[in-house]
This record gives C-alpha cells, sequence and structure tokens, in this order.
C-alpha cells in the first residue's frame, strides 16, 4: 500500500493494492531480462501444451510450474531491490542473500524442466513414432 492509503479499508484498498501490485510485475517485466526469459519460456510451454492437447490434469500441472517460476523470480528481484537498498557497497553477507534468492528460482527451474520433459516426452514420441 501506499504510505496515504493505510487508512482505506474494503474494495478501494483491494484495487489499491491490485493497481501496485501490477506497478511492480510491469517493473520486473521491463528491468529484468530473467524475467523476459521466463515468460517466454513459459509461453512456448504453454502453446506446445495447446498444440500438444495435452490432458487437463497436464495443464494444471504445467500452469502451476510456468506460475511458481514467475513468481520466485518476482520474489528474487523483490529481495535484490531490498540488498540493493540497504547496501551499494560490496558485501559478503549482500551477496549471499542475492545468491540465495537466486538459488530459489534456480531450484524450481530444476524440477519445472524435470517435470516438462515427464508431461511432453509421451506427446513427442508418440508424434514422431
Ligand atoms: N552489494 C553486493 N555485495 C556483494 N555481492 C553482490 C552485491 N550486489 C550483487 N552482488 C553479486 O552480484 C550478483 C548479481 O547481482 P545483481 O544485483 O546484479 O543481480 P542481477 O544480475 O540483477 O540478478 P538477476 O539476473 O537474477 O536479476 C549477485 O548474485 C551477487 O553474487
Amino acid at each position: 500500500m501506499g504510505l496515504g492509503d493505510r487508512n482505506h479499508k474494503g474494495i478501494r484498498r483491494f484495487l489499491h493494492s491490485f493497481r501496485y501490485a501490477s506497478a511492480g510485475l510491469i517493473d520486473v517485466i521491463k528491468h529484468e531480462q530473467n524475467m523476459r526469459i521466463h515468460l517466454i519460456s513459459g509461453a512456448v510451454v504453454l502453446i506446445a501444451a495447446w498444440a500438444l492437447s495435452v490432458s487437463i490434469e497436464r495443464w494444471l500441472v504445467l500452469l502451476l510450474v510456468v506460475g511458481g517460476v514467475l513468481s520466485l523470480e518476482v520474489m528474487n528481484t523483490a529481495i535484490e531491490r531490498t540488498v540493493d537498498l540497504v547496501t551499494e557497497e560490496y558485501r559478503p553477507l549482500a551477496k549471499r542473500a542475492k545468491d540465495i534468492a537466486a538459488a530459489s528460482v534456480f531450484v524450481f527451474c530444476i524440477f519445472a524442466a524435470v517435470i516438462g520433459v515427464m508431461i511432453f516426452f509421451p506427446y513427442l514420441l508418440e508424434l514422431f513414432q
């Protein structure tokens, strides 16, 4: 919430939260190359799912995984900017905080890639047989 919005309640407060969250999302897309790479990869995965007519259960897993990667990248960026706010100097703790935040995206991406292979492999096998 903006500092002036803390006393607002109900639907107005909710709409303001939505506006600030959208501004945060646009900020990350504009300034973070990794976010744009994740967005394009996610779009490719979902287009492939549509083209191969994957089952509804697989759609659900794919949507969860793509959403998870994007959300973690947004959180990673928030941690990076918070660290930048605390210090602009080289600090070992700042390095650890940023590296660990980046690791959260990395770990999720590894599992996302494994899930992607498990979901698409049978469809691709069928396609090329
Ligand atoms: N203040 C700092 N002190 C020490 N190391 C830092 C500091 N700021 C950044 N680093 C190191 O540089 C790396 C990149 O940091 P940076 O803030 O440039 O993130 P980024 O390149 O924007 O990351 P991403 O590509 O995930 O958006 C960090 O992971 C960390 O290892």
